[in-house]
Order: structure tokens, then sequence, then C-alpha cells
């Protein structure tokens, strides 16, 4: 069993509006997130991702489960670990009439991190050469990432990150990708929610889904997507049904999918080739497919009638 940063069983809350209403946000959620490396917190927009996150901060209080941050159990031990964890769930408030240097000198002055720190921290989300501009003329990108360096100054093991690109174009998004592999790699352990899959998908080393607040799938990216499941193909091939018999015959799954057949459950794409061959049926083309993120997800969120 691997360490884990964060570990959650059970875990429910329920909100009741003004108007008395109940609103089940999380419904017996079991999230694993290892120690070290991107997670992907992936879910629909009310999926309870949010939610979850304040349980484990402690800004919102957990109807019932447990939880534990480092294997402490939180919230009663969060001040242990607190100083480990580094979290943006909102928009950090920053002076516009400052600097993003100043800005973070101010902070580190703060929160008692020293100032050499700063230089570090800018550099390692690529703001170095735009550290003494104002705040006020940075990209929306510009200021995620400045609040990604804020989150940064005091070293935390584990990064928090809600929904960190919402808002920003493709070059801002890239930028925090790439801001976000980095700290994985450094051995940090960085928890980010989305709702929008592929993008989690090119950065994470591990995923969990949500839907409706309860744990549908999780794994390593490539166990998610793979769904323990063969490669999928598509081949071009003249004679669909005799090769629909042969490939079915063999345990594969086979639909017909426009001028190409889709084929299931092969445990290598040259087996397709193959046994169509032994049968003197030439395959023309052969198309393997990977089920993205996306798919996986629809589909899970699909069968759930999210
Ligand atoms: N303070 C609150 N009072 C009442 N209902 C709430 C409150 N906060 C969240 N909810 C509801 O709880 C459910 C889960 O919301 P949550 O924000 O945790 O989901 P999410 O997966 O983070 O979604 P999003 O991606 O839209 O932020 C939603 O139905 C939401 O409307």
């Amino acid at each position: 069993m691997p360490e884990l940063a964060i570990c959650t069983r059970g875990l429910r809350k329920t909100y009741r509006t003004r108007r008395g209403r109940r609103i089940v946000a999380v419904q017996g959620l079991d999230l694993d997130v290892p120690v070290g490396g991107v997670h992907g917190f992936l879910g629909p927009n009310g999926s309870g991702k949010t939610t979850s996150i304040r349980m484990l901060l402690g800004l919102v209080r957990a109807d019932a489960g447990s939880m534990t941050v480092f294997g402490r159990p939180v919230p009663v031990r969060l001040p242990e670990v607190v100083g480990r964890i580094g979290a943006i769930v909102e928009s950090p408030k920053f002076f516009p009439a400052f600097s993003g240097r100043k800005n973070l000198e101010l902070l580190a002055e703060a929160i008692g991190a020293p100032r050499s720190r700063v230089g570090e921290v800018l550099e390692q989300t690529s703001l170095g050469d735009r550290g003494r501009d104002r705040f006020r003329t940075y990209s929306l990108g510009m200021k995620q990432r400045l609040a990604i360096a804020a989150t940064l100054l005091k070293e935390p093991d584990l990064l928090i990150f809600d929904e960190p690109t919402n808002g920003l174009d493709p070059a801002g998004i890239r930028e925090i990708r790439e801001t976000m592999r980095g700290l994985g790699d450094q051995g940090r352990t960085v928890l980010v929610s989305s709702h929008i899959l592929a993008e989690v998908e090119q950065v994470a080393d591990t995923v969990s889904i949500i839907g409706h607040g309860r744990l549908l799938a999780s794994g390593s990216v490539a166990e998610v997507i793979g769904g323990g499941t063969a490669a999928t193909v598509k081949v071009a091939v003249d004679n669909h049904e005799a090769a629909a018999r042969i490939l079915t015959a063999a345990g594969m799954t086979v639909r017909p999918d426009g001028r190409y057949l889709l084929v299931d459950g092969a445990e290598h794409p040259a087996d397709v080739t193959r046994r169509l061959a032994h049968q003197e049926l030439y395959v023309s083309e052969l198309i393997p497919v990977r089920a993205g993120l996306e798919s996986v997800f629809l589909e899970l969120t699909a069968e759930e009638g999210l």
C-alpha cells in the first residue's frame, strides 16, 4: 500500500438551503491520493469536488466519515499538517497597484517565509521576468500563476488547486499545466480538481472520477482509461459479415461503424489481423482506438444517470 497524502472514507455532506431543502453534495466519498505526483480530481459541475476539498481543509464540517492528510486525522489534527498544505480554493487577494514580487514579499513576511523564497517561487511559476510589473497589468493566467507562487512560499508538500484553469485561454492553461507537472516531478503531491477532463489527462499521474459525491473510478490514468479491458481497434475489411463471425468466435465484440468494424476485446491489435488473415480476409486499415478520459468519464457518469 503506497503512502497516502489524502485518504477519505465514507465522507458525507448535506447542505440545507434557506428554504429548508436538503442538498446531498457528498455521499460516502472514498478518496485515495498517493504521495508524490499529480492527482486529477474529476467530476461534472456540482458533483461535490469543491465541498470535498473544503472539508479536507477544515473550511466546511463533514456530516460523517473520516479523512486523513499525511496520515493525520483531520480536522482534529489539521494544525499538525496545515503547514505542509498549500491551497487555492478561491482567488486570493493581491494589491493591484503593487508588483507581483512586492505582493509576494508582503505575504512572505506575514507567514514568516524567508524573503529569498520570493525569487525562487517566481522562477518556479515562470514569472521571473514579470515579477516587477504591477499586478493589475497581469493576464488572468499570470494572476493565477502568482496565486500558485503564493502557495509555494512555505514549500508545501501537498498542493490543492480547485479548478485552477477556469477562465484561462489555451496558453494560460498550458502554463498552469506545466507548473503543476513541474511540482509533481519535484515529488510534491498536487491535487487538482477539474470538470475538463482532457486537460487533466495530460498532466495527471493518477485520477479519481466522482459523480453525485461518490467515487466512480480511480487509479493511474492508463488504468482508468483502459478500464482493464483490452485494445479497441477499427478495421477496414471487405467482407464485414465473415470478419464479424471470425472475430466473434474468437471472443471479441464486433460492431459496425460506417465502413469500419469496431472490434473490442482483442489482447493485441495484431490478433485481429492475424485471425482474419488465417481465413484469407485481409485488413486494409487498422486503427487503434484509444479511449480518452473524456469518453470514460462520459460512460461512467451516464451509467450513474448523471
Ligand atoms: N453553501 C452551499 N449551500 C447549499 N448548497 C451548496 C453549497 N455549496 C455547494 N452546494 C451544492 O452542493 C453540490 C456540490 O457542489 P460542489 O461545489 O461541491 O461541486 P463541484 O463538483 O465543486 O462543482 P463545480 O465544478 O460546479 O464547482 C451542488 O449541488 C451545489 O449546488
